[in-house]
């Protein structure tokens, strides 16, 4: 068949379980392409990563692998409702295979460019998914590392939808460090302190609570805070001095809250940038309609749950009815 080709070159421990076929995004450190699982047919995506050859920082090839493996059994533990889940890694000694679960809608960046802009309910509601999904992580002392839209997932084609976060924590395991991830993209959701550093700083749980501000940012407006066609300063002079404002054109009828919890998000300082701690209990997020709709999505099977306690009542009175029936007949 038209894959069959490429199904070639890819490693049995694979192919003798999914067919892969079409290409679904592509990512700094690899491509994800449309998987089927053989006999169930049920659809995967699965994330193509190639290893660098070349060791960094001195772990040589074998340690990386051995680091990546140990990675991906930190994430494959992972249970959130907003975090992908990993079907399997199939680990080569050039590509790593990661079969994760298929997202229906895509990515939010595509969803993004199509609405251009998100009411701020359905902003509100996708981003408290999406701080909920980081604290999860950061309270596992994870740091996603690697926050975009692109990496932000709909399971849904409507906007009021679940969202996964994927991509986490790998990129500093497979290309050998972030480092140079880190500097081959546009800086567009890049934390300052590691501008500052030249990377040379600590990654620490902060960054990614910008590259939050920074998407919450791109959410309401519908357009990003720094860009490089600005001509009187580079973007990571931008980034670096936190040169970002709020143009009446485009922020007059978002809310003051929503403004304020952007501007503590993207706090050039990571010292006082906001924590997702805080950033959870922000006023902005004090919106039960909103809470009631999220925890229905994150949590279905919950809803139209009878509580316990009324089935253990229900079932009280039911056998004592019996029981005082089968009395009384005696
Ligand atoms: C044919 O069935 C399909 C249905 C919906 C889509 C849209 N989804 C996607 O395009 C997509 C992209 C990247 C992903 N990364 C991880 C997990 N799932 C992902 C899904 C793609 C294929």
């Amino acid at each position: 068949d038209l894959y069959s080709n490429e199904n070639k070159d890819l490693p049995e421990e694979l192919t003798e379980k999914y067919t892969l076929t079409r290409v679904l995004g592509r990512g700094a450190c690899g491509e994800v392409r449309l998987a089927f699982a053989k006999g169930s047919c049920e659809k995967f995506a699965c994330k193509i990563v190639s290893k660098k050859k070349f060791s960094v920082g001195g772990n040589t090839p074998i340690s990386m692998a051995s680091q990546v493996m140990g990675e991906v059994k930190i994430l494959k533990a992972l249970k959130h409702p907003c975090i992908i889940k990993i079907e399997e890694v199939i680990d080569t000694k050039d590509v790593l295979y990661i079969v994760l679960e298929l997202v229906d809608g895509g990515e939010l960046f595509d969803r993004v460019v199509s609405v251009n802009q998100f009411s701020e309910p359905v902003a509100k509601l996708l981003f408290y998914q999406m701080v909920s999904a980081i604290k999860y992580l950061h309270d596992q002392n994870i740091t996603h590392r690697d926050l975009k839209p692109e990496n932000i997932l709909l399971c849904g084609e409507n906007n009021e939808t679940l969202v996964k976060v994927t991509d986490f924590g790998l990129s500093k395991f497979v290309d050998g460090g972030s480092l140079m991830k880190t500097f081959c993209g546009t800086p567009t959701y890049l934390a300052p302190e590691i501008l500052v550093t030249a990377g040379s700083g600590t990654y620490t749980k902060a960054i990614d609570n910008w590259s939050l501000g920074v998407i919450l940012f791109i959410l309401l407006s519908g357009y990003p805070p720094f860009s490089d066609e600005r001509k009187d300063m580079d973007l990571p002079k931008q980034i670096m001095g936190g040169h970002y404002d709020f143009p009446k054109k485009y922020w007059d009828n978002i809310s003051e809250q929503a403004i304020d919890l952007i501007k503590k998000l993207m706090t050039t300082d990571p010292k006082k940038r906001i924590t997702i701690n805080d950033a959870i209990q922000h006023p902005w997020f004090k919106d039960d309609e909103m809470k009631t709709k999220a925890n229905k999505l994150m949590y279905p099977q919950a809803d139209g749950m009878v509580p316990p306690i009324l089935v253990w009542l229900l079932y009280t009175l039911l056998t004592n009815e019996f029981y005082c029936s089968e009395k009384i007949a005696e």
